[in-house]
């Protein structure tokens, strides 16, 4: 049987002397789709460093398919597109395509030349995320969500078995976001990459998610979507301590 792509066990994790994340155990499976949500301060960026290897927990172990994570070795069966990474400003000089096929870089060095196989993969990674008739369009021009999906195409053309995506619906209008989710379930029904993604915002949850985590320091539930759905907004609030109300983005918004 495969390992868990990701297994978080017992992880405890201060910065200097200040608890961020206490008692953490949590596994990611092949094919899941889950969110991980979480007001501001709640942990969710230090969790995806720990995740990813970059930090090392206090206590406890975190392993990516089986290895310790900052020992791990397959970096490119991880796909990770930040926050950040759909704010370019109108005079950014480069195009769709161009920014798809830097996500080779990593493997190629910066400052080889790209052959047609890496624009024919850039293009398939574009068709992926429905972006293919912006490959030569400046991606400054772009709004939010298109660029994000650009970003997604970037890390895609590694061919990655798993996503993770930080804050991934900031920058796209709320009447996107489902179909921006159907993008995200499309990867992972038919391309079987799994999905690890981020949010502060409860709103943003959508019904194509396989599972849920609730964060505030700690994991306060993890569970499949409809369990979450059973969540109240008052047990949320008391997680969160502020106003919490769900608003389920389904397909029939669409309609
Ligand atoms: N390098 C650091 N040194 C000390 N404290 C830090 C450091 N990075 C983050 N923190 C603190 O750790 C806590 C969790 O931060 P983290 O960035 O992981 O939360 P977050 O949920 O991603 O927040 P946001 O949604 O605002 O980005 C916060 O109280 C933050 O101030």
């Amino acid at each position: 049987m495969d390992a868990p792509y990701i297994d978080i066990e017992d992880v405890n994790f201060h910065y200097e002397h200040t608890s961020v994340l206490r008692d953490i155990s949590l596994i990611v499976s092949k094919g899941d789709f889950l969110s991980i949500i979480g007001p501001n301060g709640s942990g969710k960026s230090t969790l995806i460093k720990l995740m990813l290897g970059l930090l090392r927990p206090t206590s406890g172990s975190v392993k990516l398919f089986g290895e310790p994570a900052h020992k791990f070795s397959h970096r490119e069966w991880i796909g990770y597109v930040s926050q950040k990474s759909n704010a370019f400003n109108t005079s950014f000089p480069a195009t769709v395509l161009e920014v798809v096929m830097s996500g080779l870089a990593k493997k190629r060095g910066l400052f080889r030349k790209y052959s047609a196989e890496d624009r024919h993969g850039a293009m398939e990674a574009l068709k992926a995320v429905d972006m293919d008739p912006y490959a030569s369009r400046n991606i400054g021009n772009l709004s939010g969500g298109q660029q994000q999906r650009v970003f997604i195409a970037r890390a895609l053309i590694s061919h990655p078995k798993m996503l993770i995506l930080d804050e991934p619906t900031v920058g796209i209008d709320r009447q996107h976001v489902q179909s921006f989710y159907d993008m995200l379930a499309q990867l992972n029904r038919d391309r079987q990459i799994t999905m690890v993604l981020v949010t502060h915002d409860v709103d943003t949850v959508s019904d194509r998610i396989s599972h849920v985590a609730c964060l505030n320091q700690t994991i306060h539930f993890h569970g499949v979507g409809k369990e979450f759905d059973r969540i109240s907004d008052n047990q949320l609030q008391s997680w969160y301590g502020h106003s919490v109300r769900k608003v389920h983005h389904t397909t029939e918004d669409l309609s």
